[in-house]
């Protein structure tokens, strides 16, 4: 069979063997209750509330959504339409993409980049490919559908102004100067698209793993489709799928620059039998050699640094040891307790 499941023609009645996760790790027959406070931001309200409402948002909450976000409708839109076009695409031209090396700038892959050496696999096909500097990347991207580029390119310049207006509003309520995220620390955009064909049997398999993202920051821009889960109060919780608004998750690199102020959440995502299902998310990472660590300003002299400096890339070397498990990378470089 096809390793990249948007290219079957037919998913059977059951579940692949290699699809079912032991009973601690599948999400059961359970029906999981909704998340109903989630913070919703409204950026056209004043710059100071705005602050104040992400700051508690991402320390108590964890993550929000965003409302009057300036990323035209329409676009996300179109852009949600081309990427499923793709995935409906005959499956050689999709073939022409696959790839589990990490260095690959634009790759197609199923599961996770681990696919070979997993045990059980994910009900997920994802593709991925880098996006700044546009000029130097989108040569390497789909051509088909025809509009591709363009819409993607379109979408991915909006996708990252948001983000770094985002990370402005963090910096200041931070008290951190002017300019901080900008550079080398948001350096890399990666866009990840996730598409989930519909699951025979849902209560025994997981479209993505439970996880906090490795990154400095994601947008993730939700179809009509639920699927994403927070782990929240002790047990995962449904996110509704608002297809206008954008969902805001802050990555495990502002934890450690905000000294373990903003906590990066727990998610995953679970399968439908019904319904196909794409996501687009955009991150914003660190280039590999700035180094990472506490800001003097968040961790100040009566609160000691909780993480000591590393770069990104050996973040990212213990990221792959750790079997893709960012929270666990990240305990290497935290400091001892006095
Ligand atoms: O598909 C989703 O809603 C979540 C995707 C996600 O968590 C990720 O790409 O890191
Ligand atoms: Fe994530």
């Amino acid at each position: 069979m096809d390793i990249l499941m948007s290219n079957w023609s037919n998913v059977g009645q059951s579940l692949p063997e290699n699809y079912i996760f032991p009973p601690d790790k599948r999400p059961g027959k359970h029906v999981f209750p909704v998340l109903k406070d989630v913070p919703v931001i409204d950026l056209g309200h004043d710059r100071a509330e705005v602050i104040q409402q992400i700051l508690s948002a991402s320390q108590d909450f964890g993550f929000f959504e965003v409302i009057n976000h300036d990323v035209p409708i329409s676009l996300m839109e179109d852009t949600m339409n081309v990427f499923k076009e793709l995935f409906g695409m005959e499956a050689e031209y999709k073939a022409s993409f696959y790839s589990t090396e990490i260095s690959k700038k634009c790759r197609l892959y199923s599961s996770t980049m681990n696919y070979d050496n997993e045990e059980v696999h994910y009900w997920r096909d994802n593709l991925t490919h880098h996006c700044y500097p546009l000029q130097d990347q989108i040569e390497l991207w789909p051509q088909k559908p025809t509009r591709y580029r363009k819409v993607v390119g379109a979408y991915s310049i909006e996708a990252r102004k948001f983000l770094l207006r985002i990370l402005d509003h963090i910096r200041e309520g931070l008290g951190l100067k002017p300019g901080y995220f900008n550079g080398e620390l948001s350096k890399i955009q990666l866009l990840s698209v996730n598409h989930h064909i519909p699951c025979p049997n849902p209560s025994l398999t997981l479209g993505m793993p439970e996880h906090s993202d490795p990154n400095l920051i994601t947008v993730l821009q939700q179809c009509s489709v639920p699927g994403l889960q927070f782990f929240r109060n002790g047990q995962w919780m449904n996110v509704e799928s608002i297809t206008d608004r954008l969902i805001v998750v802050p990555g495990l690199q502002l934890k450690v620059i905000s000294n373990g102020r903003f906590s990066s959440p727990i998610h995953r995502v679970i399968t439908n039998s019904e319904e196909y299902r794409t996501t687009i998310g955009t991150f914003l990472i660190p280039s590999n050699e700035i180094v990472i660590e506490p800001s003097k300003d968040c961790a100040g002299d009566d609160h000691d640094p909780v993480y000591r400096g590393f770069t990104y890339k050996e973040f990212f070397s213990a990221f792959t040891e750790s079997n893709c498990d960012a929270r666990i990378a990240l305990e290497f470089f935290k400091n001892k307790t006095k």
